[in-house]
């Protein structure tokens, strides 16, 4: 990172949707270390209104500007704009934070880049559960992962995989299973609401070897993920029940998780792999 010990680092927010907004906020009311400079929207005149009225004031700038005005660029944006967030933050050395943890699995140079240039790449666990548990089993070996989601009807409508084989949800009494596959599929057939089944599997076993099953469930009303590790160090499970967010394909914690995630880059004291 650019910054020394006694610098704040600069950080700026890519998306200003249901996990940028609530990242932004946070930013503003302080972090240890860390100071927003700038943020990004797709429609700019939406937001300059809010983000004149905070303390930092930040920039509103284009997805391109962020990464020559901050050290730590956090890309809460649709899959499809990651690599234009990503790839001029890492190429400069700096420090990305991705939500769209997916758009990675299409974009997998970007990792190759950041190596390259002494950039990181830094995945929060996002709406998921235990990477702390499956990174420190993954040292070992893992034998088998697996990830359940069950989410409510409305945070699953629009899916591709359920248009291209025109499964319908709308209307269901009972629990559906609607995939069953690999991670890597999972995330084509679900790209924004499987982006937790990437980053279980880039903590342990990877997109192919990492098995899922979505379940479209009108009995349930948070967005639900349970994930199966079995190893050479132990053996857990772990559920987790996400309260939709504004936008329902999006657990509250998200943002949190991200919040939390800012906070350890510099605190004194961090707990937790
Ligand atoms: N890793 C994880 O655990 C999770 C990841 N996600 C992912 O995080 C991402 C953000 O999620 P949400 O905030 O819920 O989505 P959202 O749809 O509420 O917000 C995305 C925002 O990005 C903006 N945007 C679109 N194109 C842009 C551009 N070119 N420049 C700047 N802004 C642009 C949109 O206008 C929107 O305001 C999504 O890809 C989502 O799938 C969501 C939940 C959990
Ligand atoms: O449950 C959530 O908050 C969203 C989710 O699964 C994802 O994008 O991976």
């Amino acid at each position: 990172m650019m910054a020394d010990n006694k610098t704040k680092l600069r950080v700026a927010v890519a998306g200003l949707g249901a996990i940028g907004t609530d990242v932004v906020k946070a930013l503003d009311q302080g972090i240890e270390g860390l100071t927003l400079v700038a943020v990004s929207a797709n429609s700019p005149d939406k937001h300059r209104g809010w983000v004149a009225e905070l303390q930092s004031a930040p920039e509103l700038v284009t997805i391109e500007q962020l990464a020559d005005v901050a050290d730590i660029v956090v890309e809460c944006a649709p899959s499809k704009v990651v690599r234009s967030i990503v790839a001029p933050v890492v190429e400069r050395g700096k420090t990305a934070v991705v939500l769209s943890v997916g758009a990675l699995l299409q974009n997998e140079d970007l990792v190759d880049l950041a190596r390259a240039h002494g950039g990181q790449i830094i995945v929060p666990t996002g709406a998921l559960i235990g990477l702390d548990a499956v990174t420190a089993a993954a040292i070992g070996t893992i034998h088998s992962a697996k990830l359940v989601t069950r989410k409510p009807v409305a945070g699953l409508l629009g899916a591709p995989h359920l248009v291209e084989n025109n499964i319908k949800i709308e209307g269901i009494t009972e629990p559906l299973r609607i995939f069953e596959g690999s991670a890597r599929d999972a995330v084509k057939g679900f790209p924004a609401n499987l982006n937790v089944a990437v980053a279980l599997s880039l903590a342990g076993i990877g997109p192919d070897r990492t098995r899922v099953e979505i379940w479209a469930d009108p009995t349930v009303t948070r967005n639900t993920h349970r994930i199966e590790v079995d190893s050479d160090s132990a053996r857990f499970s772990m559920m987790i029940e996400n309260i939709p967010s504004e936008n329902p394909k999006t657990g509250r914690i998200t943002a949190l998780s991200v919040i939390a995630c800012l906070r350890k880059l510099r605190a004194s004291l961090r707990i937790g792999t």
